[in-house]
């Protein structure tokens, strides 16, 4: 598998996730900086989180109009798979390419903890090592995450199979107690109607070892080199 990691300048989990990919591929990915134009074939592109151009405007709205997205978004709609986690979901939703968009946590206050997730689906290139319904533990660490989008696109999506995960207990309920942002519906990741498009507010690659105290992120990248070899 072939993966590039995009890096804006602001970027903090850019050489993470560069770290938990190369454990799944056994090899590096390129780290592509947001002012270049192209990208060589490649069979993944992560946009990684951190606070790109300082998070000034809203999170991930001036990153979008980096040169780099340009040439991302042209291999996403050519079937790349691209992976957007944290500030890299926020980049997303503000280039259009995932749908619905990410507005500040309901208590206006930067959330930095583990959290639980339902896998909504395992029938994917990102999931296909989870199992529908599974429990998972990944950390959040952000102040933009409170997911929306419009009842007739939501229920779209829904009927689509585009809701990823979703915020719940421990033991997998998916309850209001259990959302920490205010997301609709306790959506933590959503895909594009193709599938080939993934964005959550939860980093996998912050528990995708266990010396980092746990590893419930490792099934996504080995999910991705499984798909993608
Ligand atoms: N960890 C991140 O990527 C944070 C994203 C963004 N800076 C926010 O605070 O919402």
């Amino acid at each position: 598998m072939k993966a590039a990691v995009i890096v804006f300048p602001g970027s903090n989990c850019d050489r993470d996730v560069a770290v938990a990919l190369q454990a799944s591929m056994g090899a590096k990915p390129l780290m592509v900086w947001h002012r270049d134009t192209q990208l060589p074939d490649l069979d993944l592109i992560v946009v990684p989180g951190g606070f790109s151009y300082g998070d000034y405007l809203r999170c991930g709205a001036m990153a979008a109009h980096s040169p780099i997205m340009r040439e991302v978004k042209a291999k996403a709609d050519q079937g790349t798979r691209v992976l957007g986690i944290c500030n890299g979901f926020q980049i997303l939703t503000e280039t259009g390419l995932l749908p619905g968009v990410l507005m500040r946590n309901k208590d206006l206050k930067f959330i930095c903890k583990d959290v639980h997730l339902r896998v909504e689906s395992d029938q994917t290139d990102f999931c296909r090592q989870y199992q529908a319904g599974q429990t998972v533990r990944f950390p959040i660490a952000h102040a933009e995450g409170n997911y929306f989008a419009d009842p007739e696109t939501f229920k779209a999506m829904e009927g689509n199979g585009q809701i990823a995960f979703r915020y719940c207990s421990s033991l997998g309920e998916v309850t209001d107690g259990a959302n920490p942002n205010g997301s609709l519906s306790n959506v933590a990741g959503v895909y594009n109607a193709r599938h080939n498009v993934l964005g959550l507010m939860p980093h996998p690659e912050r528990l995708a070892e266990d010396l980092l105290g746990g590893s419930d992120g490792k099934a996504m990248f080995d999910s991705l080199v499984e798909a993608l070899s």
